[in-house]
């Protein structure tokens, strides 16, 4: 049977395929409480990016925790493990030329350092990595409580909840700091995607 496909010699590049594709990857790792906004924004973005014709695929609790992490708790070795896997997974998704996006607390800063270092030690060349701190209080967070997650945990009914019975470490120098008690949703993606325009990531909108 006659075909048109033609082989190319070697394999492709990182170069080459960010060329043949017309995007790099990048993973952009939104981290906070519970209830900060992180799905909510990184969804927004995620559409946002997708009627530009850019690649972009989010990873979140729904994907992730209940297919490869369903065997991870919530207990600190768990995260830990949590997070590493998705440290490696992201970086596979940028690696693929997509706009990786990561809504996960990620509570601990050295966790969310490794996956950093995962991606800037990346040879033969290093992988864009932003993090992005979306932050509101506990009083906001706890007040907005969409799952009723807050309330059992002060009622003692969920052990281990970031905030109210384990920690939340902050990041120091985030890429990206929101307010989301501030800024509303379109402001948060505005403010990322001011970002990644100004660092190149994406080109500029027509
Ligand atoms: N103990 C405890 N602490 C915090 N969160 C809990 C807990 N138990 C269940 N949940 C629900 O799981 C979501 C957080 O999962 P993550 O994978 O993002 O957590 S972590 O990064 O491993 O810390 C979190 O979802 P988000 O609200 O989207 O953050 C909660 O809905
Ligand atoms: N500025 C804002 N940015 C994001 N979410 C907001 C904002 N203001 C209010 N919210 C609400 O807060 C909740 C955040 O939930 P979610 O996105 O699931 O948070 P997380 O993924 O961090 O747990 C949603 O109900 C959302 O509508």
């Amino acid at each position: 049977m006659a075909t048109n496909i033609t082989f190319h010699q070697g394999a492709v590049t990182e170069d080459e395929r960010a060329e043949l594709l017309g995007q790099r990857g990048a993973t952009i790792w939104f981290t906070g409480l519970s209830a900060s906004g992180k799905s909510t924004i990184a969804s927004a973005l995620e559409q946002h990016l997708l009627h530009r014709k850019l690649h972009a695929y989010r990873l979140d609790g729904d994907n992730i925790r209940f297919g490869l992490n369903k065997d991870l708790g919530f207990d600190q070795a768990s995260r830990i493990e949590n997070i590493r896997r998705i440290g490696e997974v992201s970086l596979l998704f940028s690696l693929s030329s997509s706009i990786t996006l990561t809504a996960f607390i990620s509570p601990y800063q050295s966790d969310r350092d490794l996956a950093r270092k995962l991606h800037e030690e990346h040879k033969p060349a290093s992988v864009p990595f932003i993090e992005v701190y979306v932050d509101a209080p506990l009083n906001v967070v706890e007040e907005r409580d969409p799952k009723g997650l807050y309330k059992k945990a002060r009622a003692g009914e969920i052990k281990d909840f970031t905030g109210i019975s384990a920690p939340y470490e902050a990041p120091s120098h985030p890429e990206i700091h929101i307010r989301t008690d501030q800024v509303d949703v379109a402001g948060a993606v505005a403010q990322v995607v001011a970002y990644l325009e100004e660092k190149d990531l994406i080109q500029k909108a027509a």
